[in-house]
């Protein structure tokens, strides 16, 4: 997968060059390339925003400046190219929609600052046939799109083949079955009078399999009920069963 990120603060990307993903790009599993849009104006002072049209507060990206960079970043017919564009006001991005940008060839993100990106540079580009998406990594209020960007970008990097050591860590993600993943433990057996729960010891590995998936249940009902609502009643009998 080929990842290009346009931003005015490209070492705010500079995280995704270490550890697990710094190994992929390394590995060549993942090519990732980060754009500095002030290489697009064209002025002494390589002005990226402007004032709003109709007032308000703050500043709001310019189309010209965007249009440039993304014409150059996009210019590639034989690698069709999905455009993301961070904003609160996306849709929400979950682990379906990581998966489902896993198996693109290519992901070109658009990050804004400010108030955000003049909206003629996303109806431009899906007037030229290209697909953007506009998504949220959660409900709160960031500076830009700089972080959301690197949450996305592990989350669909980590699916990718070859990315994660053991496979079966993806497969046996949070939600992938639908609920939150259960408490986890490791050495020492015993520690500070906090004992690793019996049957975890046991070496029963259906007694094990159906303690965590009834773990995973009691969590999921505590804290996200949400996410049992949508998997049926059945689940949260399950949950209040495993109670
Ligand atoms: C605060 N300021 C005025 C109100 C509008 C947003 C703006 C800041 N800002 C500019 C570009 C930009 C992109 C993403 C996000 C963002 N915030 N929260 C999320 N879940 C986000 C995502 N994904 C915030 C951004």
């Amino acid at each position: 997968m080929r990842i290009d990120v346009v931003t005015i603060f490209p070492s705010y990307l500079q995280p995704l060059r270490e550890a697990l993903l710094g190994r992929a790009i390394d590995r060549g599993l993942l090519e990732v390339a980060v754009h500095d849009l002030r290489d697009w104006t064209h002025d002494v002072h390589q002005a990226v925003d402007d004032s709003p049209y109709g007032g308000g507060p703050g500043m709001v990206m310019r189309p010209q400046v965007w249009g440039e960079a993304l014409d150059d970043v996009l210019a590639t017919p034989d690698l069709p190219a999905r455009l993301v564009v961070p904003t609160p006001a996306g849709r929400p991005f979950t682990q379906a929609t990581a998966h489902a940008w896993a198996a693109e060839e290519r992901l070109v993100f658009a990050c804004g600052r400010y108030e955000g990106i003049d909206e003629r540079v996303l109806l431009d580009a899906r007037a030229r046939g290209i697909t953007v998406d506009e998504v949220s990594i959660g409900d709160y209020v960031l500076v830009g799109g700089e972080v959301a960007v690197l949450v996305m970008v592990e989350a669909v990097a980590r699916l990718l083949p070859g990315v994660l050591g053991n496979p079966r860590s993806a497969a046996e993600d949070s939600f992938s079955d639908g609920l939150l993943e259960g408490p986890s433990y490791t050495r020492p057996e015993v520690w500070r009078e906090l004992a690793v729960p019996d049957v975890l010891r046991g070496g029963n590995h259906a007694a094990i399999a159906r303690w965590r998936r009834d773990r995973a249940l009691e969590r999921t009902r505590d804290r996200r009920p949400d996410l049992l609502d949508a998997l049926g009643p059945d689940a949260l009998d399950a949950a209040d069963r495993a109670a």
